[in-house]
């Protein structure tokens, strides 16, 4: 699903934030990306998404040369990932409901479609119940339910995560992994980007390590 071929990311005149990663994901896999700050995951995750381009090497996504995309594809190329946020990202003057209904809505699906996705995504994170309720409404961990109701409302076929559990307790982020691990066995590629090491050792789960930008662990699942 993702294959990365000696990849290099450097911004600008700066040293390298990535130096000749190379690894494969498989389809319906889920994984860690781990390692301190500043060691490069948003970069990798950044590259996946097609936000960056990288400086060396290839990136592949379901056999897709990223670098071939021409501009006009990248929008729809996106529709394939979900992305959720450690800040998820929320429009606060809209309702829960709306604000999961907004990928759909910037691609034109129609309304009662779009209505019966929506509703799906929130009933699979358990929150249906909140679909009328703003934001500002909702706990932290809710909050980020709502992030992740929003990513998959396109039902992707690959799932990123970058800090997911940034802000949260030891219990709401164990709640958001058991999610992520949900939306793994129906099939979605999962890759979780995280610092919270205690978290990622309990799961089992293939861990890639990054540090100064360089691969220095690809443990597979214990
Ligand atoms: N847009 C950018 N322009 C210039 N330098 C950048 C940019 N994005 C990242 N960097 C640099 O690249 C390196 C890797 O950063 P990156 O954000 O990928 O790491 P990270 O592991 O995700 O860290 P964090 O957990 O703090 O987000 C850092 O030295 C950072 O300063």
């Amino acid at each position: 699903m993702i294959v990365f071929e000696h990849v290099g990311k450097r911004y600008g005149g700066r040293s390298e934030a990535l130096a000749d990663i190379n690894f494969r994901v498989g389809r319906g896999e889920m994984l860690f990306l781990t390692g301190h700050s500043g060691a490069g995951k948003s970069s990798l995750l950044r590259l996946i998404m097609r936000l960056e381009k990288p400086s060396r090497g290839r990136v592949l996504v379901a056999g897709h040369d990223l670098d071939r995309f021409h501009l006009s594809q990248i929008p729809y190329y996106r529709r394939q990932i979900g992305v959720v946020f450690q800040d998820h990202q929320l429009l606060f003057d809209r309702s829960v409901f709306a604000n999961v209904a907004l990928p759909l809505e910037i691609q034109g699906v129609e309304p009662r479609e779009s209505a019966r996705r929506v509703r799906a995504a929130l009933d699979k994170v358990g929150l249906l119940y909140r679909e009328t309720a703003l934001p500002i409404e909702l706990s932290s961990g809710e909050r980020q339910r709502i992030g992740i109701a929003r990513a998959v409302v396109n039902k992707p076929s690959l799932l990123l995560a970058d800090e997911p559990t940034g802000n949260l307790d030891p219990q709401l982020s164990a709640d958001i992994m058991r999610l992520f691990e949900d939306f793994n066995r129906i099939g979605t590629t999962v890759m979780v980007a995280s610092h919270d090491l205690a978290l990622i050792t309990r799961l089992r789960h293939r861990v890639l390590r990054l540090r100064e930008g360089r691969l220095v662990g690809d443990e597979e699942a214990a």
